[in-house]
């Protein structure tokens, strides 16, 4: 791998070492706040604690930031009564406690939960659901992007723990950061929101590989190789809403969204007992991948293109024409693709004694009619790992461009 590409996979966090995009708080540097509180400042922070992102910029954080070790995923509803007023309230405070925490500051009446820590590449990602714009007397200016995805055949959804008002992802590479971050959110939302749903889940540490690798999840499996690159030059097309609003063959999107993108949000249980049943060779038939190095069937390694033309001896297709990696390929869905940028779960045991597990599946695009949803209506219809995942819970979100310095995310749809 050469050093361009490992840079470019180091930005979709696909390795395992302090984010590339990060920005080191030195001592020197005066990083404010809990490690500058300690004895020996210039000691008190390693590489992976002293990464920050920043949270002010033309994009919200944690979309192309690398991937984090802690994860939280929640939505809130609007209280009762509460309305544009309040939310706007809200988003000013929730960018201002966002801010502070990215940067190693404490939060107001901090609980002092990260009291040691730097900031540790804490990202906090906040989006709006299609029934927050009832709320607020803003349904005019609902993007057609958050109509209802459509219902998969194979979807076991909890609508408890679907959907919401607002959704907020934080993320760091310290568990506790985390955790301090989501109690900071949870707070500052005052008497505006309440908590409708929480997610944690949970990636590779930072520097536990030998080498930059590409992340695996819990069935074991390199996931991750074929995520599309910034360096690709469709890549902020695909991802991003552009600042005109909308993109070539995309539905009008409103101007507020410039610089956007939807989340698609799906806990995604892995049937594990099931699964790990399989023999090796039948596990890697079910993705169309080696299960050691993530290369394709037909051969080459982890990055090479597959070639799903290629038969065997009996005539078969060597990848399968049931495969996961198959079946997913823009390439056999008119192009659509999307970044995903999942965590693993686990939640203990569930009635029936079988691990509470899987996937806290996120992906990002421009637009989900040209993403996630032509590619999930082809898994729904033939995907050989669909005997081994169930979709439990799902949730759609606008998650608008980033705040300037000085602004708070979401100003351009709440104060026009
Ligand atoms: C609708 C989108 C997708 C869902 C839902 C999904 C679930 C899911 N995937 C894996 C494991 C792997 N997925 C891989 C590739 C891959 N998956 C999707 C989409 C969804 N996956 C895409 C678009 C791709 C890339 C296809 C391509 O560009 O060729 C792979 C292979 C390695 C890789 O490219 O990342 C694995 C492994 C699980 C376990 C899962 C649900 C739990
Ligand atoms: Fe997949």
């Amino acid at each position: 791998m050469n050093d361009k590409e490992i840079s470019r996979r180091r930005l979709l966090g696909t390795v395992g070492a302090a984010g590339a995009t990060g920005l080191a708080l030195g001592a020197a540097g005066g990083a404010a706040g809990y490690a500058a509180a300690s004895a020996d400042p210039a000691a008190a922070l390693t590489t992976v604690g002293s990464t920050a992102e920043r949270f002010h910029g033309e994009r919200q954080p944690g979309i192309t930031t690398p991937t984090q070790s802690h994860g939280h995923l929640a939505a809130f509803d609007l209280a009762p009564g509460a309305g544009r007023r309040e939310a706007t309230a809200l988003m000013r405070r929730w960018s201002a406690t966002a801010a502070r925490l990215m940067a190693g500051e404490p939060a107001d009446d901090d609980t002092g939960v990260a009291l040691d820590a730097g900031p540790s590449s804490l990202t906090v990602t906040f989006g709006f659901g299609r029934t927050f714009f009832d709320r607020t007397g803003l349904t005019a200016q609902r993007p057609a992007q958050l109509d209802p995805l459509p219902a998969f055949s194979s979807d076991r959804l909890d609508p408890r723990r679907s959907e919401g008002d607002l959704w907020v992802q934080i993320a760091a590479n310290d568990g506790l950061v985390a955790f301090h971050a989501l109690r900071a959110v949870q707070k500052a939302a005052g008497g505006a929101a309440r908590t409708r749903w929480q997610m944690t889940g949970f990636n590779r540490s930072p520097g536990v590989t030998a080498r930059p690798m590409t992340s695996r999840n819990l069935m074991g499996q390199v996931d991750g190789t074929r995520n599309p690159q910034p360096s690709d030059p469709d890549f902020d097309r695909r991802v991003f809403v552009p600042a005109t609003g909308s993109g070539a063959g995309t539905a009008a999107q409103p101007a507020w969204m410039a610089g956007g993108s939807y989340a698609v949000v799906r806990r995604i249980r892995m049937l594990l007992d099931d699964w790990e049943k399989l023999s090796l060779k039948e596990q890697e038939l079910v993705i169309g991948r080696r299960k050691s190095d993530g290369a394709p069937l037909t051969g080459g390694g982890e990055t090479a293109e597959l070639d799903l033309d290629r038969t065997g001896p009996d005539g078969s297709p060597v990848i399968p024409a049931d495969a996961h990696a198959r079946i997913s390929a823009p390439e056999q869905n008119a192009g659509a693709a999307m970044l995903r940028r999942p965590f693993s779960y686990h939640d203990g045991a569930a009635a029936d004694g079988t691990p509470d597990a899987g996937l806290l599946f996120v992906c990002w695009q421009a637009d989900p009619l040209r993403g996630f949803v032509p590619v999930q209506r082809k898994l729904d219809r033939g995907d050989a790992l669909s005997r081994f995942v169930r979709h439990e819970s799902s949730g759609l979100f606008a998650v608008p461009g980033g705040a300037p310095e000085g602004e708070y995310v979401g100003r351009p749809l709440l104060e026009p």
